[in-house]
Formats: C-alpha cells, structure tokens, sequence
C-alpha cells in the first residue's frame, strides 16, 4: 500500500516531514499546502485554504503548522476532510485539542491522530509505560539544552517580532539528582531556565519582552531571559536547532530498587520530530484503512503500527 501524503504548513517542520516522505519506501508525497503562495520548492504546492479539493488524493495529512495558534484554528477544519496527523504540543490544552479533533473527524468519517511529536509524543509514551511499572513511581522530564520549536514559533507569533529563537537549559543538577531518586517535587518551572532571543524593532522591544514573560503554558512560572539580537546576529548565532531531553523514572518494586531512563540527543530538532510524525502517518494509514475515526493519541496506537514492516516479520526479530 502506497500511502499518499499532504504537508500542511511548510515551515521547519514540513520541510523535514516533506524530505523524509521521500525517503519512505510505501510514501509518497501529493504536495504541499501552504498559506504562502511564494514558495520555491520541488514539489507541488496548493494554496492551504483551497486542501479539501484535494481530499480524494491523500491518505495522510500531515500538520506540520505552528502550535500556539495555527493548529487551534485550523487543524478541525483539516480533520473533517482528511486523516490527519499533527505534533501539537500545548500540554495543558491537549485534552480540548483531541476533543475538538475528534469532533471534526468523526463529523468528516475521518481519522486524526494528534500530539505525535517527542514531547508531547515519545516522552508521553515513555512516561506512561514507566509509570506503570512502579507502585510509587518518581518521574522528572528534563528538556535540552536545545531549541524549542514550539516555544519558538510562540514567541513569532506575538506582534512585532520578525525572528526568534527559544533555547531550554536544564538544571544538571536536578538532572543527576533525579539519577539518583533525589529530585522530589521538582517542577518543570524550577528545573529550566527559557533564554529567548528575539529579532524586532526596538520600540516594541519592552512590549514583547512583557507578552513573552507573561504568556501562560510557555513562560510563565519560568526563569525567563530576553535577548533582542539584530538579523545578522539571529542568522549567525541561533538557526541551529539541537535539542533532546530524558525522561527519568525510579522506584522500589518487592524492595528493590530499580530506575528507567529514556533520553534523546538530537542533532536537529524538526528532523526528528518528522521522524515521530511520519512513523504515527503510517500507523494512522493503516488505521484509517481498517475504518477507525476520531482522535487518538500516541498512547492508543500499538508501536508495530509504526514500522514498515509486519507484526510476523517484527515477531520473528526478536529472536
Ligand atoms: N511535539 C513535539 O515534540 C514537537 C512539536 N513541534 C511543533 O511543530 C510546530 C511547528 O514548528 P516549526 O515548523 O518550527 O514552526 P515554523 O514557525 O517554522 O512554521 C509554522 C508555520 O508557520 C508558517 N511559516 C513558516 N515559515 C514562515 C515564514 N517565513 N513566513 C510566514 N509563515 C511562515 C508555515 O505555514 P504556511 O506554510 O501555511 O505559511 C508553518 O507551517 C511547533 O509550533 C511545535 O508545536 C515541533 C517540534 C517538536
Ligand atoms: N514540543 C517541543 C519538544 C520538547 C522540547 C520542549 C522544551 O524545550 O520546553 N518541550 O517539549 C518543541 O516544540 O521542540
């Protein structure tokens, strides 16, 4: 089965899950679907209000477009035309975000599969299963250092702001000490320092700064640092985007100790979070193939789903 796939939104994001489609050997890529009518690329582009024309040629729409507002205000109406697949990553606003996808899909007799990215997407997998192994388990989630795209994006979005970059830099104390099975209590907020740096005319400099500090589920209750940098300096300094993280898990089971640690280094931020895309595109082919409709989560979908190969051939792996 070929699985035919649209792009929505071609940022970081859908230029990495455009180049990886094409790497796929059951994918391929009908075109992209942009708001932007300037794009220079090699392959088609179709105007992003115009997709649901499009609905009988894709298998698979991936939402490659920005968490903070894109993916509120468009992902429903892509759900109803399309199976779908998106890396939303507003952690609290996920629960009301499945809903209104499953609301939409099932409105359109379609599947959406939402928050496939790492985290929310890996990391939540790896959470749960290690939850699960412990009567009282302790967990820690750690990001970075790297740049996060979501936090990034969220800072493009407040008016004014021509570039941005948001860097997360972890306590390595907390770090070890979670190793360890010493970090407590310990938030998110306190193991994190946000360091953001923004391309924007300086009068609108303290303006920015304040809607950065202020805005809820990103910044807020984090140690926040503000730097605005000219275009030479952003294009210089701060295009790379690493990142990676651990999840940190430990606990006593029949009176001894044991601990689980997920972790991941990468190299470039929007390739592999394609990499978590692409693999739940597959599984949401299948799926959609068998008639299932509404929203899941990366926590519903059996990890087999996601290999190209099949359940006898990954069976006999094992061995
Ligand atoms: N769950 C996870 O682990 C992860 C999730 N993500 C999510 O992916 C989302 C997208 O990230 P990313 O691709 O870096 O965001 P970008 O800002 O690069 O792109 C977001 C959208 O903005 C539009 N856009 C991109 N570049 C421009 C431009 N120069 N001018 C005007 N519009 C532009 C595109 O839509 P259009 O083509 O329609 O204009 C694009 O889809 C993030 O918000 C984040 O939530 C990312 C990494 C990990
Ligand atoms: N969703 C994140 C992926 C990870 C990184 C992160 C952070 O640095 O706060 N939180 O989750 C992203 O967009 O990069």
């Amino acid at each position: 089965m070929t699985i035919r796939v649209g792009v929505a939104g071609y940022g970081n994001l859908g230029a990495s899950v455009a180049a990886l489609v094409r790497a796929q050997p059951d994918m391929e890529l009908v075109g992209v679907f942009s708001r932007r009518s300037n794009l220079t690329i090699d392959v088609p582009v179709f105007p992003a209000d115009e997709a649901a024309a499009h609905a009988d040629e894709i298998d698979v729409m991936f939402l490659c477009l920005g968490s903070a507002t894109d993916i509120p205000e468009q992902a429903p109406d892509f759900a109803r035309h399309f199976t779908t697949v998106d890396t939303y990553d507003n952690h609290h606003l996920i629960p009301a975000h499945r809903a209104a996808m499953d609301e939409a899909a099932r409105a359109g007799g379609n599947l959406a599969v939402v928050a496939t990215g790492w985290d929310p997407g890996l990391f939540s997998f790896n959470r749960v299963l290690a939850n699960a192994l412990f009567p009282e388990p302790k967990q820690h989630t750690f990001w970075g250092r790297g740049v996060s795209q979501g936090h990034s994006d969220a800072v493009r979005r407040i008016a004014g702001v021509r570039r941005a970059a948001q860097y997360t830099i972890p306590n390595t104390e907390a770090i070890a000490a979670a190793k360890r099975g010493e970090a407590g209590g310990l938030t998110g907020q306190q193991a994190h320092v946000r360091d953001v740096y923004v391309v924007a005319d300086a009068a609108d400099h303290e303006r920015i700064e304040r809607e950065i500090r202020e805005m809820p589920e990103y910044f807020v209750g984090y140690e926040v640092h503000v730097t605005f940098v000219d275009e030479e300096t952003l294009e210089a300094e701060h295009t790379g985007m690493p990142h990676g993280g651990h999840v940190i898990t430990s606990g006593i089971v029949n009176d001894t100790r044991a601990s689980i640690e997920f972790q991941l280094e990468l190299e470039r931020n929007p390739d592999f979070t394609a990499a978590c895309q692409v693999a739940y595109g597959r599984a949401a082919a299948r799926l959609a193939a068998e008639g299932k409709t509404g929203a899941l989560t990366v926590l519903e979908i059996p990890p087999y789903l996601l290999s190209p190969l099949g359940i006898d051939e990954l069976v006999e792996s094992f061995v």
